[in-house]
């Protein structure tokens, strides 16, 4: 396995858990706290034009604080590579969970959804559209919930989420229809649509629009029409079909979908909240067993961390404030 100097002393590497494109993604402990973590390894001969989307990564990555989007924790960069660290989904690819059990129930899709679609809204509450939301992109952590990765094609128009995009990107299964005909798109109506496609791959484990021929594929696509099986409830299937609307404009927006009955239940449940609360913006607990560890003044470390420099400083906090939610005892091996 090849040495990364960079990380030595700060994370041993185990194995990969997973390749795609120009990056390879390890297992890895975090040295100080024994906490397991992702690291993105990616190897800047090999990025070519994928550059940009890396740096779209992390730019988005930076502001992103939600218990269903993968946490980042550290960035490291020398002159041959990236180093993306972040929280450790145990759980693996949501797209091998549904494959596993052939499709999902609608009470357990419901779950799955509601959290995606927590994720989402807030997404698009901060003017980031995501644009490549697929099963293989939704890992789950080791409680069984949902964390969104791969933002390395997110998009936050300066005019915010509602102006026109232009490229085109994503899986082509789960594209929609104005993104398939190469016209300026809205991000979050795309995004909708992707929602649509995977709640049905949720529901029934294959896909709506399906061909082996890209151009047969896209014609499927741009006619809406798609096969509903028998077992769907009525109520499942309307709500898929406010999604997958052709025209973007009929499509159901995100904030209809937060309070719509089939994510409620017909109000037995609450509707989706996106902005997240959490302790980790301040945990003195953790900012002060860090600081006797360093032997530094607490108020000195907190200004540090403050910063979010995404630094080892903030992977061993965010380590910390994970652990403390996980109610797993804090502590730091003393002899590193
Ligand atoms: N299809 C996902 C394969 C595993 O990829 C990841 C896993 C984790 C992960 C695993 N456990 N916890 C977090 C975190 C990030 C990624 C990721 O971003 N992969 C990737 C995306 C685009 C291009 C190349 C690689």
């Amino acid at each position: 396995m090849p040495r990364y100097e960079a990380l030595k002393g700060l994370y041993d590497i185990e194995k990969t858990i997973g390749c795609g494109g120009f990056a390879k993604v390890k297992l890895a402990t975090h040295v100080l706290t024994g906490g397991k973590v992702a690291i993105k390894i990616m190897e800047k001969s090999c990025l070519g034009k994928d550059l940009h989307r890396v740096k779209l990564e992390l730019n988005a990555l930076k502001n992103l604080f939600h218990a269903h989007i993968c946490k980042l924790y550290q960035v490291l960069e020398t002159e041959t590579h990236f180093f993306i660290v972040t929280e450790y989904c145990s759980g693996g690819e949501l797209f091998d969970h549904i494959v596993e059990r052939n499709r999902l129930s609608e009470q357990q899709s419901r779950k799955f959804f509601r959290e995606i679609l927590s994720a989402v809204a807030y997404l698009h509450s901060l003017g980031y559209a995501h644009r490549d939301l697929k099963p293989e992109n939704i890992l789950l952590s080791g409680d069984q919930s949902l964390k969104l990765i791969d933002f390395g094609l997110c998009a936050k128009p300066d005019g915010g989420i509602q102006s026109p995009l232009t490229t085109s990107c994503g899986s082509p299964a789960y594209a929609a229809p104005e993104l398939v005909m190469g016209k300026p798109y809205c991000g979050g109506e795309a995004d909708v649509w992707s929602m649509g496609v995977l709640l049905y791959a949720l529901l029934t484990g294959s896909l709506p629009f399906d061909d082996d021929k890209i151009d047969s594929l896209y014609k499927k696509i741009l006619s809406g029409k798609y096969y509903e099986p028998l077992y769907l409830s009525k109520a499942s299937r309307d709500f898929i079909k406010l999604m997958l609307q052709v025209d973007p404009k009929k499509r159901l927006t995100i904030d209809a979908l937060l309070s719509h009955s089939w994510i409620t239940v017909n109000g037995l449940l609450e509707p989706v909240e996106y902005k997240p609360e959490t302790n980790m913006i301040k945990d003195m607990e953790c900012v002060k067993l860090m600081a006797s560890h360093q032997r530094v003044p607490v108020e000195k470390l907190w200004e540090d961390l403050k910063k979010w420099k995404y630094d080892y400083n903030t992977a061993t906090y965010l380590m910390l404030c994970f652990r403390k939610e996980l109610g797993v005892s804090l502590r730091l091996n003393v002899n590193r």
